[in-house]
């Protein structure tokens, strides 16, 4: 820094700032806040500049978050918001398997399956979770260190950038088991990828490889992370090396199938994951934000959310109120069979049994539900 800025600091900074934040300090488990410093586009840390790491730490259960888990994610968004030496968050989880696989099953089965009243106190939660993201004072970026599936999807597309390491993927999870992408999917996948695919992902829940994410604008960049023999290759299961079909159908990150899928996974058992160019890309973006005017950065990105935070704030509270009723019946049961089923039995429920029963009036009772469990006699 010049001399003369520095002196100016010294002068009129005030000796002691106002704390704006609710609680001192949260310490949640299952959330690690982390302050790095920041670095300048030459690499060289900056001092007196950070950027607030906030992880998700539940690798076990792929880091899909508890309802502890959100508030400490709220409460990390608004520390990170609130710290004046903070220029850039960056969103991320342990781990190299998965970013995040939404709310937790386990306690959506054992907690709130059956108990309306309780996940619409939850979903207050999870809505202060995601507009705590959506209203940041700093640019989130979403490092997507693996699979981003459903809420998980959702926690991330409320991040300003997403940068992510191509093995992932990202997709929606919600009618497959018992509940609708409504926790952001649907206000945000309209906007940013438009209608129709947005459509595909959130109903068919058929997950999109990193280089489609990248292509429709779910991801400004994706980076390798699988090295073979010493060197960086492209995900081995994705077509990554042709763009169209015989008939002109695109096939770029379409996952591949037959013979050259079963190749793809053999380089990727010979292959280890390496994330440092994921860390190398994210840095990289980091530095850019910081070489910017604050108030015009933060004016920029706050009407460039717009569209995301209008679709969000138009539908939160109706979403909220039909996931707590809908916890009576159809995520009462797809959640148990996720819980409760095994790779052996299959985790989810025979879907035509059910609209079968329900195409001649047959009442959701409990012995319904039980009888649609996967391996239920
Ligand atoms: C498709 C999967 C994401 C990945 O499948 P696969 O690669 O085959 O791994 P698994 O063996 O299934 O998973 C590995 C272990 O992690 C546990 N796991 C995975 N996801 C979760 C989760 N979300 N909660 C708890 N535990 C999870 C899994 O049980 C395995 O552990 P185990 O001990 O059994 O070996 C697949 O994992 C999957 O489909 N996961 C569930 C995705 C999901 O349904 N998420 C919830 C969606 S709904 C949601 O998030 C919502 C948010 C707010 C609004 C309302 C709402 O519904």
């Amino acid at each position: 820094m010049k001399e003369t800025t520095q002196r100016v600091i010294d002068q009129t900074a005030p000796k002691h700032l106002v704390d704006h934040n609710l609680v001192p300090e949260a310490v949640v488990p299952g959330v690690i806040y982390e302050k790095r410093p920041a670095r300048n586009l030459k690499g060289e840390v900056v001092p007196g500049l950070y950027n607030a790491w906030i992880w998700l730490d539940n690798p076990t259960q792929y880091n899909s978050y508890t309802t502890d888990m959100t508030k400490g994610l709220i409460l990390a968004f608004r520390a990170a918001s609130c710290a004046r030496d903070v220029a850039t968050v960056v969103f991320t989880a342990v781990g190299d398997k998965a970013f995040c696989t939404g709310g937790n099953t386990k306690e959506y089965a054992e907690y709130y399956a059956g108990n309306p009243q309780e996940y619409r106190q939850y979903m207050r939660l999870f809505n202060d979770m995601v507009s705590a993201i959506l209203g940041c004072d700093k640019p989130v970026v979403c490092r997507v260190n693996g699979m981003r599936i459903g809420g998980g999807q959702e926690i991330g597309m409320a991040a300003d950038f997403t940068v992510a390491q191509d093995l992932a993927n990202f997709g929606q999870a919600g009618p497959k088991h018992g509940s609708a992408a409504i926790g952001g999917a649907t206000d945000f996948l309209p906007v940013m990828i438009g209608c129709e695919q947005a459509m595909v992902s959130g109903t068919l829940c058929e997950p999109f490889s990193a280089h489609k994410a990248y292509r429709l604008g779910i991801a400004s960049q994706i980076v390798p992370a699988l090295k073979v023999d010493g060197k960086f290759v492209a995900n081995p299961l994705v077509i990554t090396d042709r763009y169209l079909d015989e008939f002109g159908r695109i096939i770029h990150g379409e996952f591949k199938t037959g013979d050259e899928l079963a190749a793809g996974k053999e380089v990727l058992k010979r292959g280890e994951i390496d994330l440092s160019l994921l860390d190398e890309a994210v840095e990289k973006l980091c530095a850019k934000l910081i070489s910017t005017f604050p108030e015009c950065l933060t004016k920029s990105f706050e009407e460039l959310r717009k569209p995301k935070l209008d679709a969000w704030n138009r539908n939160k509270e109706n979403s909220r109120a039909w996931l707590a009723l809908n916890m009576m019946n159809e995520a009462r049961t797809g959640f148990r069979a996720f819980n409760e089923g095994t790779k052996e039995t299959g985790r989810e429920i025979e879907f035509t049994d059910l609209r079968q029963a329900l195409a001649v009036g047959t009442p959701w009772t409990p012995e319904l539900i039980e009888s649609l469990m996967p391996g239920a006699k």
